[in-house]
């Protein structure tokens, strides 16, 4: 489980909403599975509507551009970002996301994110809440904080009391696939670039080099 603050600026928030207003909304449970479906009670932005590419374009373009998220995600594929509103007395009950999506190719879902849009004072109640083998987690963030988790959790989104609660949840596909192994990628990652900003490009810095890459080639499903 992994937050990111800052995926989205103050100001491509702020076009983000403006995108966002007066835009038709469906009924979620279109794009649930048939037993997630059962449980999920929200809306969801048309993808008929007329910002609907700028607002794809928008999101993945920051996605693409955070560093943390790339090293955390190691994105293979991306499923089309969707685009939820829960207002006062809706919520999303406790399911599992497929695990496969879309049309051929399929995307597998490895990692899911909701990328907060509104602001935690903007609604009550309206929590993410994933259970896993630590036990139980609460997500609220910041309007431009993600959080990313792994598809294979039960979660659910706590029944929003008040306000409006607006966010953007995806999908991605990773190029390594075991959860540990990106683990190990992660950390040689960080710590190849530790090295570097502190002693340049030595010995030292190429032979971690050489191990980070070579494990990329025997992991990657690219
Ligand atoms: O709204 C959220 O934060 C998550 C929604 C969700 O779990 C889903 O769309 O599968
Ligand atoms: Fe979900």
């Amino acid at each position: 489980m992994f937050c990111i603050a800052d995926i989205l600026t103050p100001t491509q928030l702020h076009e983000v909403h403006r995108l966002l207003a007066e835009q038709p909304y469906h009924t979620g449970s279109k794009t649930a599975g048939w037993a997630a479906a059962l449980v999920k009670n929200n809306e969801q932005l048309d993808p008929g509507a007329r910002h609907y590419e700028k607002l794809q374009q928008l999101i993945v373009g920051a996605l693409a551009a955070n560093e943390v998220f790339a090293l955390a995600a190691m994105p293979k594929a991306l499923r089309p970002i969707l685009f939820c509103r829960y207002s006062a007395g809706m919520s999303y009950g406790d399911h599992v996301d497929n695990a496969l999506m879309g049309e051929e190719p399929r995307v597998r879902s490895d990692l899911s994110f909701t990328l907060f849009l509104s602001s935690p004072g903007d609604y009550d109640g309206g929590e993410l809440v994933i259970e896993s083998t630590q036990g139980t987690h609460e997500y609220k963030l910041e309007a431009g904080a993600l959080v990313l988790y792994p598809s294979d959790t039960l979660h659910r989104v706590a029944t929003v009391k008040s306000g409006v609660r607006q966010v953007a949840v995806g999908w991605v596909q990773c190029l390594i696939r075991d959860p540990r192994q990106r683990q190990i990628l992660f950390d040689l990652e960080v710590l190849r670039r530790q090295l570097f900003q502190q002693q340049g490009k030595t010995p030292h810095f190429d032979s971690l080099a050489k191990s980070c890459s070579n494990l990329w080639r025997l992991w990657a499903e690219p």
